[in-house]
C-alpha cells in the first residue's frame, strides 16, 4: 500500500492524472450547482455508474507511488496522492510546487471548494499547504520526519481565485530537528505566516 515505486508509464500516469482532474472540475462545480431535481437526479445516475465501473478494479495497490524520495521533474509527484499538494488526488487542488534556489515554493489558486471565510480561503487548507510544503522542503537536508508543531500567523485574509504564492525555507537543521519558516504572497503582499517543526529520528526509528 505504501509503496515507494510503481512501473505505471507515462501513459498510465497522464490517464489517472486527468481522472484526477475530472473529479476536481466535478467536486467545484457541484459547490455552486443550481440545477433542476431531474438533472441532479441524471447526475447522480450517471456518478453511479462510474462508481460501478471503478469498483473491479479498486484494490488495495496504489497505481503510482505513495511516496517518491527520488522523484525527478515534477516536486508534486513526491506524494502523488498527497490530500493537498497531489495531482492524483482530486482533493488537493492544483497547487504546483517548485524549488527556487533555497526556498520550495507552491503557487495555487482555489476556486469555492475550499471556502472558509466570504470569498475567503478556510484556515485548514492554508495549514494544510504549510504542513506539505514545507515537509517537503525539509527534506532538502536529505531527512524527513513528522510535523511536531505547525504554527500560523494568520495576517489577513487569504482571498479566493487570486494567485497565491507559498515559500517555504529551511530555518535550522540540528541533530534531530527541523525548523521551516514560510510565508504566503497575494500580489506581493504577506497574508499568513507559519514555522514547523519537524522531528527527524522520530520516522526513522518508529
Ligand atoms: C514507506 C515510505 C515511508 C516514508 C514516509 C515518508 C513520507 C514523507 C511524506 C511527507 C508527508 C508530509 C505530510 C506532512 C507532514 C504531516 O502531516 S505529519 C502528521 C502530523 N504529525 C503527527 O501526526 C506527529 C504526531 N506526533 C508524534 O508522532 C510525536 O509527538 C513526535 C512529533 C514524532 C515527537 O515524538 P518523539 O519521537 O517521542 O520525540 P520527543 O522525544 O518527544 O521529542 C524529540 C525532540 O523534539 C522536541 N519536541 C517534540 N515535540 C515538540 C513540540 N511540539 N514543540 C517543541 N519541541 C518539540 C522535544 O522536546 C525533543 O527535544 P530534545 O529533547 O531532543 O531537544
Amino acid at each position: 500500500m505504501h509503496n515507494t515505486n510503481s512501473d505505471a508509464s507515462d501513459e498510465h500516469r497522464q490517464v489517472l492524472k486527468k481522472l484526477s482532474g475530472h473529479l476536481r472540475n466535478i467536486i467545484e462545480q457541484s459547490i455552486v450547482l443550481n440545477a433542476p431535481d431531474k438533472v441532479i437526479t441524471d447526475i447522480n445516475k450517471q456518478l453511479a455508474t462510474i462508481e460501478t465501473i471503478m469498483q473491479p478494479y479498486v484494490t488495495d495497490k496504489r497505481a503510482l507511488e505513495y511516496y517518491n524520495p527520488n522523484v525527478r521533474g515534477d516536486l508534486n509527484d513526491i506524494q502523488p496522492y498527497s490530500a493537498v499538494s497531489g495531482h492524483y488526488n482530486a482533493l488537493a487542488a492544483p497547487i504546483k510546487f517548485e524549488q527556487q534556489q533555497d526556498k520550495l515554493i507552491g503557487r495555487v489558486k482555489y476556486g469555492r471548494a475550499y471556502e472558509g471565510p466570504p470569498n475567503c480561503v478556510h484556515g485548514a487548507i492554508i495549514a494544510g499547504v504549510y504542513d506539505q510544503l514545507m515537509a517537503i522542503a525539509g527534506m532538502a537536508t536529505g531527512k524527513a520526519g513528522p510535523t511536531a508543531y505547525l504554527n500560523i500567523d494568520y495576517h489577513k485574509p487569504t482571498p479566493l481565485f487570486e494567485a497565491l504564492e507559498f515559500q517555504a525555507w529551511i530555518s535550522l537543521e540540528r541533530d534531530n530537528k527541523i525548523i521551516v519558516k514560510g510565508q504566503c504572497l497575494v500580489q506581493g503582499e504577506v497574508v499568513t505566516s507559519s514555522e514547523a517543526l519537524f522531528i527527524v529520528k522520530a520516522l526513522l526509528n518508529k
